[in-house]
């Protein structure tokens, strides 16, 4: 389970304390929740043995990933541009921790495009592609896709489920898609960028107890 855009002491330690083995700090200005270099390294110390510290970049320079990795120290690399196979192979070579891709899923051929990362990418996010909008983030937009699709996939390809889920839907998410793990950002917000300690707690218990019972 990820909790991603965390950007207060305080709602890391809900996190932190709820359980999650992932916790995300976003880097994109544009972003509610993007992250200075100064506060993403302290929440870092705050998370570092108790998750596993996913920096968020979105098309970075290699000066970007070097200052990220160098103030934040990230467990794990989350690229949510478009960044391509290579690039993402050449990040993961220079950072020399693990990457995970995000990629959009609207329709069936969405699906292909997992194929080129497989050998590059350690991990696979999948997540509802952005609204068409000028204005519109590369992730964060509380948006699910037609999980449905996901019937498709190979079953030996592992991915992270991403995109709207929340504390009422997570638990049918997992069941339907059999997915081993999720990530969410707005769903446990009570405004944009604001992380609500008390719907992170409930996200959590709702997709552990549906993890276990997918187990049995
Ligand atoms: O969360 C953001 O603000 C963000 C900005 C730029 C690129 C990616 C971003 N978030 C990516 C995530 O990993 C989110 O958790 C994922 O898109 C799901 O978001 P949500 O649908 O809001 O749960």
């Amino acid at each position: 389970m990820k909790i991603c855009g965390l950007s207060t002491p305080e709602t890391l330690d809900a996190a932190l304390s709820a359980g999650a083995d992932m916790v995300g700090f976003v880097r994109f200005p544009k972003s509610p929740r993007h992250v200075s270099l100064n506060l993403g390294h302290r929440l870092s110390l705050q998370a570092k043995g108790r998750a596993q510290r996913v920096v968020l970049l979105v098309n970075p320079g290699d000066e970007d990933i070097a200052q990220a990795v160098e103030a934040i120290n990230p467990d794990l690399i989350q690229l949510h541009g478009s960044e391509t196979p290579e690039r993402v192979a050449e990040i993961r070579s220079m950072v020399k921790r693990p990457v995970m891709k995000a990629l959009g899923v609207a329709e069936p051929s969405d699906l292909q495009a997992l194929t080129p990362y497989a050998g590059g990418a350690d991990h696979l996010l999948l997540d509802a592609k952005p609204p068409r909008t000028a204005a519109a983030l590369p992730g964060g937009n509380g948006i699910s896709f037609d999980w449905g699709l996901l019937k498709g996939l190979d079953p030996k390809v592992s991915f992270m489920l991403s995109g709207g889920l929340n504390p009422e839907n997570v638990a049918e998410a997992i069941r339907l898609t059999k997915t081993q793990a999720v990530d969410v950002s707005s769903g446990v917000e009570s405004r944009p960028g604001l992380k609500d300690p008390a719907r992170i707690e409930a996200f959590i218990r709702a997709a552990r107890s549906a993890f276990a019972a997918a187990h049995h």
